[in-house]
């Protein structure tokens, strides 16, 4: 089938998610040289309420409902998207068609004054939008002030730049697409933040049965990273649903094995359980709900009993 003679991704108006959709926009261009392809900008409810966190309003779907609608109502062909903002349970009529190779999956400290989360003295206050690094903060770091951060990244590095925070706690990816790799003082470890589920991978989202955009954008999947996001959603799928749970999924492929290990804790650190699996990739999705009947069976079920679920 050929590529129709236009295709538009409708695309979140943060630097970041600009970055993502004229990447994405410059690869299928070069592969389909006959075919103009545009962006549309879009606000979303995400965008727009900063003042609360992001698990009070309503979660991740907020950041993509508008880009749906577009497409929906045949304004757009596709989004693009951080992996880690899409629900893990897609919504009716969408789906996934295709995970391209990730970029750093890791965490990354931040500050203007101290080198590393080990120099920062007891009562510094560190800013983080998640509740899985608020929890590894909170069990790892006692001494430390935890304080809400949200907003696009230019926004919080500003707050931090403003004295606001003493360290800010940020996904590795996004300062290094947006050239601000040098804001960097430290790359977490796998061992010292697990990485948030899909975290530096961009998912390509399409209306259900759109066969033939499926054909444009199948060769932006990148298979060992599409096994591993899809493993690590499975598992935060199969112990949180739609809820905002502080857990951790990460997956790598390691002599050609699935490796996925994963976290649950309570949002004050004081419990966790974590757990880890080997397998082949192609049952990624089994090894996800598998590795989440292990945390259960060491009493993940509570922890996740006694958190707030909308
Ligand atoms: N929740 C916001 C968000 N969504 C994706 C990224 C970073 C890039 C990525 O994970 O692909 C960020 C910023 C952050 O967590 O610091």
């Amino acid at each position: 089938m050929s590529a129709p003679s236009k295709i538009v991704i409708a695309s979140r108006e943060s630097r970041l998610a600009m970055w993502q959709a004229v990447h994405v926009r410059e690869r299928l261009s070069s592969l389909n040289p006959g075919t103009e392809v545009v962006i549309l900008g879009m606000t979303t409810k995400g965008d727009q309420i900063l003042d609360r966190p992001l698990a009070e309003i309503g979660g991740k779907g907020l950041f993509i409902k508008e880009l749906e609608v577009a497409m929906q109502e045949g304004k757009a062909h596709l989004a693009v998207h951080s992996m880690k903002d899409v629900p893990m349970v897609m919504p009716d009529g969408f789906v996934l068609a295709a995970i391209s190779a990730r970029e750093n999956p890791r965490d990354a400290f931040v500050s203007n004054n101290y080198a590393s989360l080990d120099e920062l003295p007891a009562g510094a206050v560190v800013g983080t939008s998640s509740l899985r690094r608020e929890a590894i903060l909170r069990a790892k770091y006692p001494q430390l002030v935890i304080k809400s951060l949200r907003g696009n990244l230019d926004t919080r590095l500003k707050k931090l730049d403003a004295g606001d925070y003493d360290a800010i706690i940020l996904a590795a990816a996004g300062l290094i697409r947006l050239g601000m790799e040098n804001r960097i003082k430290a790359v977490l470890t796998a061992e010292q933040s697990l990485p948030a589920p899909g975290q530096g991978a961009l998912g390509i989202e399409l209306i259900d049965g759109a066969a033939a955009m499926a054909d444009v954008v199948a060769p932006l999947n990148d298979p060992e990273t599409a096994h591993c996001v899809k493993a690590e959603r499975a598992f935060s799928r199969a112990l949180g649903g739609s809820c905002q749970v502080p857990l951790g999924g990460y997956a790598i492929i390691d002599n050609g094995q699935l490796w996925l290990r994963g976290f649950v804790a309570s949002v004050d650190g004081s419990e966790m359980v974590s757990a880890e699996l080997r397998g082949n990739p192609a049952d990624d999705e089994a090894l996800g709900r598998q590795l989440a009947d292990m945390l259960r069976a060491q009493g993940a079920e509570a922890i996740l009993a006694r958190l707030a679920c909308k």
